[in-house]
């Protein structure tokens, strides 16, 4: 990003939406966005509710590059995807399944608060008696502990798992933790999310060994070119991942997954499906597993439909401006 525009400019193109979603998923059941449009397309800002605005400033930053730069250029016209089973029950699953057409792999979130390794057990299991063949991976958004997570790991590790994204919370923690799953022979990889994606160095993960892949997102990384170079300089096989963005949003991930130079793994950017209704007409989910590269419009139609009240828009037009004067400072 060479210049940031205009603030008012900004303000001026941007709409805030609220998406209906099908199931709780984060503690959510919606999901707002701030969407706008600049010279090279849409950008999303989504920073969720919690993020003070240092950490939210990252975001903008990358919709200000989504709309104004464009991206890179891509080296494949499709993207592997996985789907997303939010902590439902097992008698869930099935339903929550069939919104994908993406089931070659599937991320199962596992310990979510208020529930116990059972359930965690019962939904994993329930997910392998459908899909015999598909990898499964699993998320603890380092719900655990190092006892609870090897607990887990111990328990979950026969049902086949591809690998386990943030287990617990730390950078020593999750090498302590891949230490010994390697010692134990469980035969599951580690992957880093929020210890890259939140950590005030993206790399500290790679520099102590402590995970075995990274999980990337495009909005909290600043964009697709800072989450490229961090790809780059980690030198560890990477996984894009969505913020649980709008069909907006998602196109940036999916034009970060199509510019990296080596994808081994499906993205976790078919959370479209999440959604029961979105910004565009033809909205951005996984056809035959994969996402079709192809320029994503906002509808006006579905942005007046979505739209917030009057208190929320002036909220994350506040937000906007607080964000816009973090990056003015370490821009500029
Ligand atoms: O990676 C995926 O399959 C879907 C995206 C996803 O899991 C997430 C999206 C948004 C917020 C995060 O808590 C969550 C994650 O931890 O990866
Ligand atoms: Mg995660």
């Amino acid at each position: 990003m060479t210049e940031l525009p205009d603030l008012e400019e900004l303000v001026n193109a941007s709409h805030v939406v609220s998406l209906p979603m099908r199931v709780q998923f984060r503690g959510v059941r919606h999901r707002e966005a701030l969407l706008f449009q600049g010279p090279a397309g849409w950008g999303e800002f989504s920073p969720f509710l919690e993020y003070g605005s240092n950490e939210a400033s990252s975001w903008l930053r990358a919709a200000i590059e989504a709309a104004w730069d464009g991206y890179p250029h891509p080296v494949r016209d499709e993207v592997p995807v996985n789907a997303t089973l939010p902590a439902v029950g097992q008698d869930q699953v099935e339903s929550v399944l069939a919104a994908y057409d993406a089931t070659h792999t599937v991320k199962v979130k596992v310990a979510e608060q208020g529930q116990d390794l059972a359930q965690d057990v019962a939904r994993v299991a329930e997910v392998r008696r459908l899909l015999p063949d598909a990898a499964i991976r699993i998320d603890a958004n380092a719900g655990w502990n190092h006892q609870e997570a090897m607990a887990a790991l111990e328990a979950l590790a026969g049902f086949g798992l591809q690998y386990a994204e943030q287990p617990v919370a730390s950078i020593e923690g999750l090498a302590r933790v891949r230490e010994e799953v390697a010692r134990r022979g469980l035969g599951v990889l580690i992957a880093a999310d929020e210890s890259v994606r939140k950590e005030s160095d993206p790399l500290a993960v790679a520099r102590a060994g402590a995970a075995d892949l990274i999980i990337i997102k495009a909005q909290p990384l600043g964009g697709v070119r800072r989450a490229l170079q961090i790809v780059a300089d980690a030198g560890l096989p990477a996984v894009v991942s969505s913020a649980l963005d709008t069909s907006i949003g998602l196109r940036q991930g999916a034009a970060l997954a199509a510019a990296l130079p080596e994808l081994p793994y499906a993205c976790g950017l078919a959370t479209g499906s999440l959604f029961t209704s979105d910004v565009t007409t033809d909205r951005f989910v996984a056809v035959n597993g994969a996402l079709q590269l192809r320029q994503i419009v906002a509808d006006p139609q579905l942005l007046r439909r979505h739209a917030v009240s009057s208190e929320r828009s002036a909220w994350w037009r506040a937000r906007l401006v607080e964000c816009y004067g973090e990056l003015l400072g370490t821009e500029q």
